[in-house]
């Protein structure tokens, strides 16, 4: 996950491959809610882990209920055992449940029905979205629910429920503003219905209808059969109690598979990168889906997208271009239709999406953050209040680059990735990329896996002398950015420490085969920042000052820098590289857009380098450190071969006097001056 403050997407010219997507956010918790509240333990496999299933899991532990692992392990299945209808004595405590409609609404309603003392909190956007009608409806009941703050709005305190009153009239709830009052009361009253059968009676329209059929889909795998009188009333039978289906798969989510559609409709597959493969595939989700928002599909084939669907995946490709203008009703896919919005920016006319008033009330007005981002690309967007209708660009000179606002809304920020494909070449800034987390930790990954950009990635060269800082200063460049990090001073070490253990002497006789060598050999840089060779941990043996004394003596080869051009050409990747070493600007990324000449006195160096290897408990000396470092110099900056100097565009920094973070910002700055982008408000 990138946690940066933006992530620039350069601009993308095509895709195509296949995607894994993470599992459904509306099926995992509905069914983390119904195994907590069974009898037995449920084993469920491929469970979404991101925020919304995280508030969900910590507060079922908090109910009593066991988890094994405590939390989602990639790959591995997730027990847990129910409290079988029961809370344990004295439950009690706060429950932080983010933003999370599906976590909030139906542990209201299940808590609520089984007593206890609990605080529902959540983030300060959850505080804005209603859940009036679910209190409503649970209060004709006898359950007891106090408003913390505002009437009719989180943060809510429930209480022990009275019961005594309880009649055979239906209950009645609210159907016009979010279809997860109807879906918290049908999991919660079977909890009330052992020895009476229950009816809820939806009042008024019942929107986001497909979201119900999750719900009835999934109380059937849990022992519960409700009978569904026309979407009007559910009748939950007499003597209803949750059993475990033992095992359970939690299909990947249909709302993310979206953008990929789209992504396969949007995107030309370039067919150099991937001849064997055109259009995406997407695997986890297909035609036999419970998911409403398959239907996403319907649309984004009106628009031109041609689909084929089996069991469990998709395949996606470009039909009809420019994508044709639709006008629908949205109602049925209101999450998965944000995407067509976004879509509507490759349309030959003007497209309208109806009937979504349920935008303005999710993870933020989303009618009003669609239209502003909308126009910042250059799109003419009219919105009602239950509509918004998109013209795209008049022409490609009409589209500008933007840095999107997300509002800590996941879908906005997937959104508008699909606008790096413009057809104008211009790159899109995603503000606050890390707000995916809710349901697609990953999503930019994935979206990378399968995007080529049409220019190669961009990099950030940081050249310099040995211990003026540029190690550091770029991987806090690269951090600052989402970049990856080449440390091409590492490959050289490394190349140093390979031939001394082969038993090859650094010598120019033999070059070509330290050469050899290392294309034979394995390198890995983990994300932990550790380095392997083959596999074996060398992080610490190619720092000491004898590795730093081969590799600069291993530099000088030309064979060596030949063999290790392609090795680090290959770290360049999307969204972008931070290179730092000698030659990055000169010779390894000469295009590069950005290219720093890092330099520090002599001395400044040489007492960085002491107090260094002091820190790490090495012995060291001032003088014989100094005498090192300017051999060194020497030896890089005449040798024949790719010699250290800076490229004639490099720009100069010279950090002798200045903190590491004056230097970093100092690059951030020149980088950021190469930016299209107006920063949002
Ligand atoms: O029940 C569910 O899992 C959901 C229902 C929908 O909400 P509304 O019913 O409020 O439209 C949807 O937007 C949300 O992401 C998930
Ligand atoms: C509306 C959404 O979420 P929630 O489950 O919080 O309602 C969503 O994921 O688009």
């Amino acid at each position: 996950m990138y946690t940066t403050a933006f992530l620039d997407l350069p601009h993308l010219a095509s895709a195509c491959g296949s995607v894994q997507l993470p599992g459904s956010k509306s099926i995992s918790n509905r069914v983390l809610l119904l195994a907590a509240l069974s009898q037995g333990t449920t084993t469920v496999h491929d469970l979404l882990d991101s925020d919304d299933t995280r508030v969900m899991l910590q507060a079922l532990q908090h109910m009593g209920c066991v988890v094994e692992p405590s939390a989602v392990v990639a790959g591995q299945p997730l027990r847990i055992t129910g409290i079988d209808g029961f809370l344990p004595n004295n439950a009690r405590g706060q429950l932080f449940l983010g933003n999370a409609g599906t976590a909030m609404r139906p542990l209201t309603a299940a808590l609520a029905v089984l007593g206890g003392s609990f605080e529902m909190t959540g983030i300060p956007r959850m505080y804005e979205r209603p859940i009036g009608d679910l209190v409503d409806a649970l209060r004709q009941l006898g359950c007891k629910i106090d408003y913390l703050k505002n009437e009719g709005f989180p943060p809510l305190h429930i209480g022990q429920p009275d019961f005594s009153q309880l009649s055979d009239a239906p209950i009645q709830v609210r159907g016009d503003v979010s279809s997860q009052f109807l879906t918290s009361l049908l999991m919660a009253l079977p909890l009330l219905a052992t020895n009476r059968a229950i009816t809820i009676e939806v009042v008024g329209e019942l929107i986001s209808k497909p979201y119900i059929h999750i719900t009835l889909e999934l109380l059937a795998r849990f022992g519960i059969t409700v009978r569904n009188d026309n979407w009007q009333r559910f009748v939950i039978p007499a003597g209803s109690r949750y059993q475990s289906p033992s095992d359970i798969h939690v299909e990947a989510d249909a709302s993310s598979a979206s953008y990929f559609i789209a992504l396969g409709a949007i995107a030309a597959c370039d067919s150099s990168h991937n001849a064997s493969q055109n259009g995406i595939q997407v695997l986890g989700v297909g035609k036999d889906s419970i998911q409403g928002d398959i239907r996403f599909v319907e649309a984004a084939q009106a628009m031109g997208a041609v689909v084929e669907s089996g069991p469990n995946w998709l395949h996606i490709s470009r039909g009809a271009w420019p994508l044709k203008a639709i006008d629908l009703d949205c109602n049925h896919i209101p999450d998965a239709a944000m995407t067509l919005a976004a879509m509507a920016l490759y349309a030959d006319g003007t497209t309208t999406l109806r009937n979504i008033a349920s935008w303005r009330v999710k993870e933020t007005d989303r009618i009003a953050a669609m239209a502003c981002e909308l126009r910042k690309l250059g799109a003419t967007v009219e919105e009602g209040q239950d509509f918004i209708r998109i013209t795209p660009p008049a022409s490609r000179a009409d589209w500008k680059a933007a840095s999107i606002h997300t509002y800590d809304d996941h879908r906005v920020a997937m959104c508008f990735s699909l606008a790096a494909f413009n057809p104008t070449g211009l790159p899109v800034r995603i503000e606050d990329p890390k707000c995916v987390a809710k349901t697609f930790p990953d999503y930019f990954e994935a979206l990378f896996s399968v995007s080529q950009a049409s220019q190669p990635a961009p990099v950030i060269c940081i050249d310099g002398p040995t211990a003026s800082g540029k190690g550091t200063i770029a991987a806090l460049v690269a951090e600052k950015l989402g970049f990856a990090l080449l440390d091409s001073g590492a490959l050289y070490r490394i190349t140093g420490l390979a031939a001394s253990r082969a038993g090859l002497d650094i010598t120019e006789a033999n070059a070509p085969a330290i050469a050899d060598l290392v294309r034979s050999k394995a390198i890995t840089f983990t994300p932990n920042h550790r380095v392997l060779l083959d596999g074996d941990d060398i992080s610490l043996a190619i720092r000491t000052e004898e590795a730093g004394m081969n590799a600069s003596r291993v530099a000088v080869f030309p064979a060596v820098r030949e063999a290790l051009l392609q090795v680090q050409r290959d770290f360049r990747r999307l969204p972008g590289l931070v290179g730092d070493g000698r030659d990055m600007g000169t010779v390894i990324f000469p295009e590069a857009p950005l290219k720093v000449y890092l330099t520090a006195s002599a001395e400044c160096r040489a007492e960085r380098r002491y107090k260094q290897l002091i820190s790490k408990g090495l012995s060291a000396n001032m003088a014989d450190l100094l005498a090192d470092l300017q051999a060194r110099d020497a030896r890089d900056m005449h040798r024949a071969a790719a010699p250290l100097k800076p490229a004639e565009d490099a720009l100069y920094l010279d950090n002798s006097s200045g903190t590491i973070d004056e230097a970093v910002q100092q690059v951030l700055t020149w980088w950021e001056q190469r930016q299209p982008f107006t920063t949002s408000a």
